[in-house]
Parts: structure tokens; C-alpha cells; sequence
């Protein structure tokens, strides 16, 4: 027999103890599991046994208790339900504004009364059923006469909700509303949908706009519509509060996203607009509003490094831009715009217009085109876009303010066009400036167009020659130069700027007096665009136009647009011809429409 070692002796003694550590275990598991099958065949027993007593009437105390506990169960279903319901019909529903707080907002609840919570869902009911209609003729306008004053429903993901005040309001009230402002409402969904003439008709929010009376006409009226979910095309005046238009909706919209399931990260709002500057007056407003919804914006344009962009981009919920970088940085991988579900083109003519159109078309082909929601803003709205931007939205809600579906000024402002020899400019704007720049007007803001850069430039020496304190923005500047002239123009440290048509649009520069047009436009949009910088947000404004023999093309369009805002139309002006040419879009041809100088436009009231 081989001898046992200490390891031998160790092992086995090891061994041993496992088994019989393994047999106890075992032991014990069998052991509770008898008792366990004991246990519950005694509640079985036990529970056959009540089964049994209480059909024979013997536990009828606990049987009393488990219909009352069913009843109380019941009666708090049944209140739960009607609550969310009276949510539902109130229009205030929790607001993607006020996640933060729902106690809150559940205190705020007000109590509606029988009677209203019947007429809300009456009135629901009525609206559901036309929003549900859709398809109809795309041309169809609803002029403020015609308006049928139905009240609105919730017809979005969104999900935007007439406030009962809104709804109670007197038909009269609403229709003298529409007509005052000329609203005109092109709606193929029939939803009928009224304007929010109050703030305090918006659902619940966060913004603050406690620095305006009321909402400007589009604003209101297009308000419901984009915050329904629907793609809308809104043209209204220069200056008309456009920006908010877009910005509210599209801070909501992300906001509800961010509450349900969709709200992954990614980029969700993208604003397109023309210049840099615009991109970053827009992006100003949406960080504002986006910073108390706890949103990350992010402003894209050219003219400066790429890598703070790029960087911002990973972790942006909204980006304004301008095309040509955005479209660089699509293309380089660094912005990903698969998750973005509300598109805006602010100056949408411009943004359709041969320069940006490729850019415009290769933004949006990376975008989801069903679950995108689409807005187009302007002042202008040639025919020769408006099959192409058609090509861009699901049946969209068309609203214009002013009867704006010819060309429209600002009628606020006061057009002088002074027909003069191309020598003579000069010393005309130089006379004009100090008419209205002498003396005490010294610090009142006045904004030179030209058409050139090398023009701008020289225009500036000229009269820094002349002695004026002058700025000047235009492309032959870096982007530090044009940045640095606008805000000495906005802050007043330099009250005259020379500009070419990279300020013609959008740029909200508070009370501009005088705007001089040294050389006529390439556009006559561009002309109605470039004069808006002046008389905002229901101001007055002034506008002199220096036109030449050279810009007699643009004869015919100026009178129109003259007549059309009841302002002089000199002599000299007509000699040149009424002829309106036509106008071309590179991929859709002319859609060439004469236009009726005689009609006159709407003035728009901003106090009431
Ligand atoms: N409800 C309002 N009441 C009064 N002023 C407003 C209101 N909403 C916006 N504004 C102001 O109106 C001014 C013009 O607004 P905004 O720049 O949005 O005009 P716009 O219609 O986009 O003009 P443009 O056609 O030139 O781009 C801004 O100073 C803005 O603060």
C-alpha cells in the first residue's frame, strides 16, 4: 500500500468535509421544500375553505369589505380620467415649458364650469372633424371675410390646444381681427384655426413677453397653425416680428420631443437664413428662448474657423445657419441632421433663389422628409419660388398679412426716388446727410445700400473724407470687420453705415431713421428688403432711392410698388416705362404675373 502523504491525508480530509457540507445542503434544501409544499397546500386548504364559507354566507364581513375596495378603485379611475379630460379641453395641457415644475402647473389647473366643459367638447368635436378633412386645393384662400370663425382643435403631436378663452370669444371679434390686419389664410386641412390675438391665449410657457402689447398679426395667426404641426408658409411686412413667428413654435416643438420618447439627443430645429449676420441675430433670439428650456443652440456661418462649430454641433438640440457652411459640414460628417423634425427658411425667396438652391436641396435631403415639419418666412414671395418651395412641404398652411401676394412695402414707410445722373450721387448723399444727420439729428441712424463691394468702399472713404463717422459691412471685409461695423451701428458709437446687400435682409437694427438706396437693387425684393431695415415694429421710416438711366429695367416693378404703398411716383420715374419684366427661376421657368399697382395695401397695427 503506498504510503499516504500530508497532501494525501489534507486532500481527502478536504474532500470529506465537501461532502458533507454538499449532503447538508441537500438536506436542507429538501427539508425546506417539504415544508414549503406544506405550506401551501395548508393555504389551499385554508383558502378552499373560505371559498367555501363564503359561499355559504359565512364571510360575508370580508366579502362587504373587497366590493367596497372595487368601488373605491372605480370611483378613482373614473376621477383620474375626467381630470385628464378637463386638462385636455382646457388647452393647458403641461407644457414642454414646464416640465420642470408639474406641481405647479397642476395647482394652476382653473375649473371650468358644466356648461363650458360641454361647449369645449362640442367644439372639438366639430374642429376634429374638419382637420381630419385634408387635400383640398392648394390655391384655395380663405380670405378673413370668408373665415367660418369654427374653433380649433388639437391636430399635431404637439398637440396644440385652443384655449378656452380663445374659443369663447365672440365670432365678430375674431372676424374684425382678420380683416383689420387683411389675414389671409390659405388652409387645404380646413381647420379653422384662430388667431392668438393674446399671449395669454398661448398654452402654457415659459417665454417672457412682457416687452410687447400683444402679438403681431402673424405671430397670431400663424401661431396655431405651426404649433399644430402643420408646414406653413407665412409672408408678412419687413419688420413684422417674423423671427418669434418661427422661434416660439419651434422651442415648443423641441421641448415636447425632449418629454416623449423621441427626445434623444440630436438636432431636431434647423433655421437656414441668407447672411451671417441674420444667422447670428436669429440665433441671438433662439438662445435666449432656448436657454430657459434648457436647450443648446448652435449658430453655423462662414468667414471663421470650423472647429468650435464642430464641436458645439455634438451637442446642439437647434442650429441656426447659413447654407454654404452648414452644407460643408453635412458634408464632412460633423452635423447630422437625421433627427431633425422642424426646418425653417427665414427670407424663404432668397433661400429658393439660384445661389443657395443646391445648398437649400442637399440640407434638407439629409433631413427625415416624413416626420419633418416645414416653415417658410418672408416679406417677399415671387411666383418664381413658389413651385419650388412647394416641392419642399406637405400641404402647407399659407398665411400673408396685408394682402402680400403681390409685392409689398412696408407702408409705413415714406419712398422718395429721386431720378439723377449717375455723377451726381455724390454729392446728393452727402447734401441728404447732412439734412438729416446736422446738428442735434447727429447721432440718428442712417443705413447707405450699394450694389458692389468696391462701390461700398468707395462710398466709405468718400465721406470719412468728407469728415462723417462711417462703418461699413460688406464681403471684401473678414468677418471680425463686418461684425465689429454692425454692432458700432447698433450700439449708436457710429450712427452711418455703408452696406451692400448683405444687410439688406432681416438685420433688426432698433430705429433706423433713414435708409439711402445709392444704387438700385439687382432685385426689386431685394429694394422692398433693403428699405424694411427702416420703420420696425410699427414705426415710421423714410427711404430715398437714387435711380439712374441704368436701372430702368426696374422701372416698371418700383412704380407698382410705389403705388401699391400710396406713395409719389415721379415723373421722371415713369419716362423710364411700367413695363414689369418677367421673372425666371433657373429650374421652373417664369411664372410671370402682372401686377395691380392700383391695389393698395393693409396698414399693420402692432398696439392692438
Ligand atoms: N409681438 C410683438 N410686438 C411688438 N414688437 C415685436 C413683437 N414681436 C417681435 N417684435 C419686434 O419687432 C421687431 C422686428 O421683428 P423681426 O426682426 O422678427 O421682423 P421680421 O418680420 O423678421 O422682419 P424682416 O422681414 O425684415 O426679416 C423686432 O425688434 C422684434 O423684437
Amino acid at each position: 500500500m503506498a504510503k499516504r502523504t500530508i497532501e494525501d491525508v489534507e486532500a481527502e480530509a478536504e474532500a470529506e468535509a465537501t461532502v458533507t457540507e454538499t449532503e447538508l445542503i441537500s438536506k436542507k434544501k429538501k427539508k425546506d421544500r417539504r415544508e414549503k409544499g406544506s405550506k401551501k397546500s395548508k393555504i389551499a386548504v385554508g383558502e378552499a375553505a373560505l371559498a367555501i364559507e363564503s359561499s355559504n354566507g359565512v364571510s360575508a364581513d370580508g366579502d362587504r369589505k373587497k366590493r367596497k375596495n372595487d368601488k373605491r378603485e372605480k370611483k378613482e379611475k373614473k376621477n383620474r380620467k375626467e381630470k385628464e379630460r378637463k386638462l385636455e379641453e382646457s388647452g393647458d395641457v403641461p407644457d414642454l415649458m414646464d416640465i420642470d415644475k408639474p406641481e405647479k402647473l397642476a395647482g394652476e389647473l382653473p375649473k371650468l364650469s358644466k356648461e363650458e366643459r360641454k361647449a369645449a367638447r362640442k367644439a372639438s368635436k366639430e374642429s376634429g372633424g374638419k382637420a381630419a378633412e385634408n387635400g383640398a386645393a392648394l390655391d384655395e384662400t380663405v380670405p378673413a371675410d370668408k373665415y367660418n370663425g369654427a374653433i380649433g382643435v388639437p391636430t399635431s403631436t404637439s398637440g396644440y390646444t385652443e384655449s378656452l378663452e380663445l374659443t369663447n370669444l365672440p365670432k365678430t371679434t375674431v372676424d374684425e381681427y382678420l380683416n383689420k390686419h387683411a389675414i389671409s389664410i390659405n388652409d387645404p386641412h380646413k381647420s379653422n384655426l384662430r388667431p392668438v390675438t393674446s399671449f395669454s391665449y398661448l398654452p402654457p410657457h415659459t417665454f417672457d413677453f412682457s416687452v410687447f402689447a400683444a402679438p403681431t398679426p402673424i405671430q397670431a395667426a400663424t401661431w396655431p397653425y405651426t404649433l399644430s404641426g402643420y408646414d406653413c408658409i407665412g409672408v408678412a411686412e419687413t419688420g413684422s416680428g417674423k423671427t418669434l413667428a418661427f422661434a416660439v413654435p419651434a422651442i415648443r416643438h423641441i421641448s415636447s420631443l425632449k418629454t416623449s420618447s423621441k427626445g434623444s439627443s440630436g438636432v431636431k430645429v434647423v433655421v437656414v437664413s441668407p447672411t451671417r449676420e441674420l444667422a447670428m441675430q436669429i440665433y441671438e433670439t433662439m438662445e435666449k428662448f432656448s436657454k430657459a428650456a434648457r436647450l443648446t443652440a448652435v449658430c453655423i456661418y462662414g468667414g471663421v474657423p470650423k472647429d468650435e462649430q464642430r464641436q458645439k454641433l455634438k451637442r446642439a438640440d437647434i442650429i441656426v445657419a447659413t447654407p454654404g457652411r452648414l452644407q460643408d459640414l453635412i458634408d464632412e460628417g460633423c452635423a447630422d441632421l437625421s433627427k431633425v423634425s422642424y426646418l425653417v427658411l427665414d427670407e424663404a425667396d432668397r433661400m429658393l433663389d439660384k445661389g443657395f438652391e443646391d445648398a437649400i436641396r442637399r440640407i434638407i435631403s439629409v433631413t427625415p422628409t416624413a416626420s419633418r415639419q416645414t416653415l417658410m418666412f418672408t416679406a417677399t414671395w415671387p411666383t418664381s419660388v413658389r413651385d419650388l418651395a412647394a416641392t419642399f412641404m406637405k400641404t402647407p398652411v399659407k398665411i400673408t398679412i396685408g394682402d402680400r401676394d403681390d409685392l409689398r412695402a412696408n407702408i409705413r414707410i415714406q419712398q422718395t426716388i429721386e431720378v439723377i445722373d449717375q455723377r451726381a450721387k455724390e454729392q446728393r448723399l452727402l447734401s441728404l446727410l447732412r439734412q438729416h444727420q446736422g446738428g442735434t439729428q447727429k447721432d440718428d441712424r442712417i443705413l447707405v445700400f450699394c450694389l458692389y463691394k468696391k462701390e461700398a468702399t468707395r462710398v466709405e472713404m468718400f465721406l470719412r473724407s468728407q469728415g462723417c463717422r462711417v462703418a461699413a459691412i460688406h464681403g471684401d471685409l473678414s468677418q471680425a470687420q463686418r461684425t465689429q461695423a454692425l454692432s458700432r451701428f447698433k450700439d449708436g458709437s457710429c450712427p452711418l453705415l455703408i452696406a451692400t446687400d448683405v444687410a439688406a435682409r432681416g438685420l433688426d437694427i432698433p430705429k433706423v431713421k433713414l435708409v439711402i438706396n445709392v444704387t438700385f437693387p439687382l432685385t426689386i425684393e431685394d429694394y422692398v428688403h433693403r428699405i424694411g431695415r427702416t420703420g420696425r415694429a410699427g414705426a415710421d421710416g423714410m427711404a430715398y432711392t437714387f435711380f439712374t438711366e441704368h436701372d430702368k429695367a426696374h422701372s416698371g416693378a418700383l412704380v407698382n410698388v410705389l403705388k401699391a404703398a400710396k406713395q409719389p411716383v415721379p415723373e421722371s420715374l415713369l419716362k423710364f416705362g411700367t413695363t414689369v419684366k418677367k421673372k425666371e427661376h433657373s429650374a421652373y421657368g417664369a411664372f410671370y404675373k402682372e401686377t395691380d399697382g392700383a391695389k393698395v395695401a393693409t396698414k399693420i397695427k402692432f398696439d392692438d
